[in-house]
């Protein structure tokens, strides 16, 4: 398949970076060149000259207010109708996404930045107008990139959320910790990668248990230990609330 990807900012890059691991042939709209010597794939600075391409699929990745006026200056620019369009903006409906390109079949899904390495949580509402081979083609394409969660449109944006948003309230987490372990003396560097370490072995161990995540930090705490003392400490400095708060507040509370 032919699949461009239109917006090469962080997102962007990383649905670039994720689906060079693969075999699909890649192209990109761009008006930045240092980006596309970067990424090393063909990248065109308008939307005719990449359409003229035939691509099969349209990957948007373009700021969210920018989605359906995008969409449909490229429907102008000549899109195919049978060219795929998968949206990744936040809040951009499969609706929205009808009224810019109403003969293509069209998509939202949110992914996340671990798609750059294989290794992201996609959201997928998937819009009816996606049916047959092309179906086919959107789960090959998005599983080539990390897990696929397919879920209804009205969960889409607190799943999005937890995907999309959340590698960035752990990154928080992660420097916070990095640096308490510099106060108590640790290298950063070695700092750095053992908590990332411990991040990526939690979260294995999650995926292939069949506890809950309350019954995994039970495992921990060991009784009078020094776990269950670090729990407290976060419960008294709001831990928890700060959490749903943050999550509340990325899915639009
Ligand atoms: N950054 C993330 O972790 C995630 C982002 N998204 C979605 O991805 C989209 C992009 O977000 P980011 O990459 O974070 O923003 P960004 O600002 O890093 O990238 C946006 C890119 O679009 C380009 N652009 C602007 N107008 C354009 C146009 N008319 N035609 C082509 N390209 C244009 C910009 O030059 C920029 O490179 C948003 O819709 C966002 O909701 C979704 C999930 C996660
Ligand atoms: O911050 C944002 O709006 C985007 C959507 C999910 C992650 N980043």
């Amino acid at each position: 398949m032919k699949i461009a990807v239109v917006g090469l900012g962080h997102m962007g890059t990383a649905m670039v970076q994720g689906l060079k691991r693969g075999s699909e042939t890649l192209l990109a709209y761009s008006s930045n060149e240092k980006k596309a010597v970067e990424l090393e794939i063909p990248t065109y600075q308008s939307y005719q000259d990449l359409l003229n391409e035939g691509p099969d699929v349209v990957i948007l990745t373009v700021p969210a207010k920018l989605v359906t006026k995008v969409l449909q200056d490229l429907v102008a620019a000549g899109l195919s109708e049978k060219a795929v369009v998968l949206s990744a903006a936040a809040s951009v409906s499969n609706a929205d996404l009808r009224a810019a390109a109403p003969q293509n079949p069209v998509t939202t899904f949110i992914p996340n930045i671990p798609v750059a390495v294989g290794a992201g949580s996609i959201a997928l509402a998937e819009d009816p107008t996606i049916t047959g081979v092309n179906e086919e083609n959107v789960h090959r394409l998005l599983e080539s990139l990390g897990d696929v969660l397919v879920v209804p449109e009205s969960q889409l944006a607190i799943a999005g959320t937890i995907g999309g948003c959340s590698p960035a309230f752990i990154d928080i987490l992660m420097d916070a910790m990095e640096d308490a372990a510099v106060a108590k003396g640790m290298d950063r560097g070695q700092a750095g990668a053992l908590i990332a370490s411990v991040v990526k072995g939690t979260a294995t161990l999650a995926q292939q248990s069949n506890l809950s995540a309350a019954d995994l930090k039970g495992q921990i705490t060991s009784p009078g230990g020094t776990t269950i003392k670090g729990v407290l400490a976060l419960d008294q400095h709001g831990f928890r609330p700060a959490i749903h708060a943050a999550i509340s507040a990325a899915a639009g509370d």
